[in-house]
């Protein structure tokens, strides 16, 4: 079965002071710590540890310590006023001794000087700590400085292509020093800088965790709010150093493990651990953890001066490691990030990761309260910083960029008038509210928390300028005053207070009702029994002792540095419990098939002969059949095919020759058609030319006619030489009466002889003396003419060869048509 989900609560809840859960009137959930501060703070011992990163909580105050609550400075106002910035003259060797030795890939430097180090430390005692003795005097006590450490990324690809060289390097002499390398000029700018811890390129995440992180984490166990950041320019680190990746887990992850480390390792404590993750994206704050997805909460004022309450931001109990894992997850997935021409998950926003966390004693590991009736509240806060960037290609990164440098402008401001105000220079106005980031940071940046500054550079020369930004921002936050207290309150409505009061009353219920089973219900209302028990269950989960938590947990929460994880990097050490079962469970079904698979194999083989030249034998015989059955089927198979196609050939050559005559027929019909068409073309052409050769003829024919009759005039006996008809006939061909305007030659063509021309003439000189008048003469001539020109003649055409195709004979020329 899957874990329950932690469960949540909305609250108004002030950032990295004092939590607070909105089911409690406001009035109550603002712890009073100023008023019931009990157990006093002892002086923290991180600056002795500086070298023993590995070892326990450096800030973790002593127990039953009698120190003052408060812890002063051991140094005057004037030491505190004192730049950080020492250079160690008359301590280090002169700089001409001083060689510079490449680091691991030549990406970073440190100096070496063994000679003058072995004269300046006789002792053997590690240079770097001697200086730390020496230093001690002229640096803040932890309590009330932040822990400013400066991390150096190794190059990344493209760096190491342009230029392999690092800009910046770390004495040996110091370890706590950084500063510029020579340039290639070789020239130096002479600038140092000394902060709490430098992690050069190969310190690894579990490293920058002890050095700069782990006693905070357990001084926020301990009752100390307690805050760690992450700054720099963009691509410089921070999310690496925070979160880190599964292999290399950042701050995040260490500090949860460490937290229910914590709690194994307190038996005399009882604790409840509430989760909430938020982001800062362009001025707008966004609950992460909330079930609506992207819900943006408000800031305002808390009830004590300079106190911040996020209305409605979504608190999650959590019981284990793996819950908040999940959360932190689910929290990552909803984070704004983009690619931008630096980083290709480059965080847009600035994210807070905070837990809350309550304890009280109990009695020998029991949940019986101790005598101590103290709760103790704070908050530890894991914020990584989105980083500051130049003008990008992208519209979209710019206008975050925008809001990103503005806040973080703002931040750095905040910064310097803190550090002006501690070294007791007159501040009027610090400018919190000028941005939401100063604005929720304002109760840690004012004094109320423990804060640990990771300060992240780029080892290229290229952005050198953005990492003496950095640098100087680290700086001022060096100078900055904190004063930080336990928050330890006898408060009844302390959350944990609270379900420790309804576990003794269900307790008490159910104690009830098993003694007096039919007793009407009094207390409990209508509550079932089931119902009471798992409400008791649920709240005994939250309530986390050393004895609830189990191994795996504790276990877990040193993954990171586990040599399981270590020597199998690619198993998924985060699955949950269930996964794991279900996966097992489902390997085991595996295996068990597997198995029964096996069994009967094994079955198969036993029956099998065991003489294996005996079996080759028999499996070649088998092949063989196989082949010849194949080459059967084969035959067989094409034997049909071939016959179909075959007659398929056949029809289809039948129809392609039939076709074939078909179309040499319809062919030479075509042809002849078309030699007709000529034929006939021609004989159309010569016809025509007849016809007009004829009509002119006749038109001559006329002509004459029409001149004989005018010249044979009746009365005229000139031309009446007998009684004869033959007489009437105009004289042609010549004679002695022949008008002379009528040629006598036959020019009409060959076929309108003198004959016809007479009988034409002697009808004519016919039908006039029948009376009727030369004009009908005329037309009754006309229309004889033309019927006997329209008379149709036989047919001139002979069919040949084929019946349907006529081939016209030709026109014989002398085929006239008179
Ligand atoms: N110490 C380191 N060791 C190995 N890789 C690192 C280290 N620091 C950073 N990187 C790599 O450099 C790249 C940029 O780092 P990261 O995203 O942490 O930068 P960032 O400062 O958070 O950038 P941004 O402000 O844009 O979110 C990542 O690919 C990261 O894995």
């Amino acid at each position: 079965m899957p874990p329950a989900s932690p469960p949540a609560t909305s609250s108004r809840s002030g950032l990295l002071a004092s939590p607070k859960v909105s089911s409690r009137p406001r009035s109550a959930i603002t712890p009073r710590a100023n008023l019931q501060l009990a157990t006093p703070k002892p002086p923290l011992a991180a600056h002795k540890d500086n070298n023993v990163p590995d070892s326990p909580s450096v800030l973790s105050p002593v127990q039953g310590s009698s120190a003052k609550i408060k812890i002063k400075s051991a140094t005057t106002p004037e030491a505190r006023s004192r730049p950080l910035l020492v250079k160690p003259r008359g301590v280090g060797p002169p700089p001409r001794m001083r060689k510079l030795v490449p680091g691991a890939g030549g990406a970073y430097g440190a100096e070496e000087d063994d000679e003058r180090a072995a004269w300046n430390n006789p002792g053997g005692l590690a240079y770097s700590h001697v200086l730390d003795q020496m230093e001690a005097s002229s640096m803040l006590a932890p309590s009330e400085a932040v822990l400013v450490s400066v991390r150096v990324r190794p190059h990344n690809a493209a760096e190491l292509r342009a230029d392999t060289a690092s800009a910046w390097v770390t004495p040996s002499y110091d370890q706590r020093m950084i500063k510029l390398a020579k340039g290639r000029d070789g020239n130096r700018d002479d600038r140092e800088w000394i902060f709490d811890k430098i992690l050069p390129p190969d310190t690894d995440n579990a490293r920058a965790y002890a050095t700069s992180a782990r006693a905070h984490v357990r001084s926020a166990m301990e009752g100390f709010n307690a805050v760690i950041f992450a700054y720099g320019q963009t691509a410089s680190g921070k999310t690496h150093t925070l979160t880190g990746q599964p292999d290399t887990p950042g701050i995040i992850p260490l500090a949860i493990s460490d937290l229910f480390g914590q709690i194994r390792s307190t038996p005399d404590r009882e604790f409840l651990l509430r989760a909430s993750y938020l982001e800062l994206y362009n001025e707008a704050i966004i609950d992460l953890l909330s079930p609506e997805v992207g819900k943006e909460l408000s800031l305002s004022e808390g009830r004590k001066k300079g106190e911040v309450v996020i209305n409605g931001l979504t608190e999650c109990a959590v019981r284990t490691e793996e819950e908040i894992r999940r959360l932190l997850r689910m929290g990552e997935e909803r984070r704004k990030v983009g690619g931008t021409d630096w980083n290709q998950r480059s965080s847009r926003s600035h994210c807070v990761f905070r837990i809350v966390i309550e304890s009280r004693t109990v009695a020998d590991g029991t949940r019986t309260p101790g005598r101590d009736k103290t709760t103790r509240i704070s908050t530890l806060s894991i914020i990584d910083l989105a980083g500051s960037e130049k003008h990008t290609s992208s519209k979209e990164r710019n206008a975050e960029g925008r809001h990103i440098n503005q806040s973080l402008l703002t931040l750095k401001l905040v910064i310097s008038k803190l550090a002006d105000m501690a070294s007791k220079r007159n501040v009027m106005h610090v400018p919190y509210r000028d941005s939401k980031l100063t604005r929720l940071l304002q109760p840690s940046l004012s004094g109320d928390a423990l804060i640990s500054v990771i300060c992240t550079i780029s080892p290229s020369p290229v952005n050198m300028a953005e990492s003496i930004s950095t640098l100087s921002f680290a700086q001022g936050l060096k100078r900055v005053l904190l004063s930080a207290q336990r928050k330890e309150v006898v408060d009844p409505e302390a959350l944990i207070q609270q379900y420790q009061n309804e576990i003794a009353g269900l307790r008490a219920l159910l104690q009830e009702k098993e003694q007096h089973p039919s007793s009407a219900p009094s207390k409990g209302g209508e509550k079932s029994n089931a119902e009471m028990e798992n409400r008791l269950n649920e709240l005994k989960s939250l309530i986390l002792t050393s004895t609830t938590i189990g191994d795996g947990d504790a276990e877990a929460g040193l993954r990171p540095l586990s040599p399981s994880r270590l020597k199998y990097p690619q198993l998924d050490f985060d699955k949950t419990s269930v996964a794991l079962r279900e996966e097992l469970h489902a390997a085991e079904l595996r295996v068990s098939e597997q198995e029964e698979e096996i069994a009967r194999l094994k079955a198969e083989l036993e029956v099998r002969p065991l003489n294996p030249d005996q079996r080759c034998i028999e499996l070649q015989d088998e092949v063989n059949q196989l082949r010849m059955i194949a080459a059967d089927y084969e035959r067989h198979l094409r034997e049909p095919s071939r016959k179909v196609r075959e007659d398929v050939d056949r029809e289809w050559a039948g129809k392609y020759s039939k076709l074939e005559s078909q179309l040499e027929s319809k062919t030479i019909w075509a042809n002849r058609l078309d030699e007709n068409v000529r034929h006939v073309t021609a004989q159309k052409r010569i016809l025509d030319a007849r016809c007009k050769d004829a009509e002119a003829k006749l038109l001559a024919v006329f002509e004459w006619v029409n001149a004989a009759l005018s010249e044979t005039d009746p009365a005229d006996d000139d031309y009446d030489d007998d009684d004869d008809d033959s007489d009437d006939l105009p004289a042609l061909g010549g004679g002695p009466k022949r008008n002379p305007r009528i040629s006598t030659d036959n020019d009409f063509g060959p076929n309108v002889t003198a004959e016809k021309l007479a009988t034409l003439t002697l009808n004519a000189s016919r039908m006039r003396r029948s009376g009727i008048s030369n004009r009908d003469l005329q037309s009754e001539f006309q229309d004889w003419f033309k019927d006997s020109l329209s008379r149709p003649g036989p047919p001139k055409g002979k069919l040949l060869r084929d019946e349907s195709v006529p081939v016209l004979a030709s026109i014989d020329d002398s085929d006239d048509m008179f």
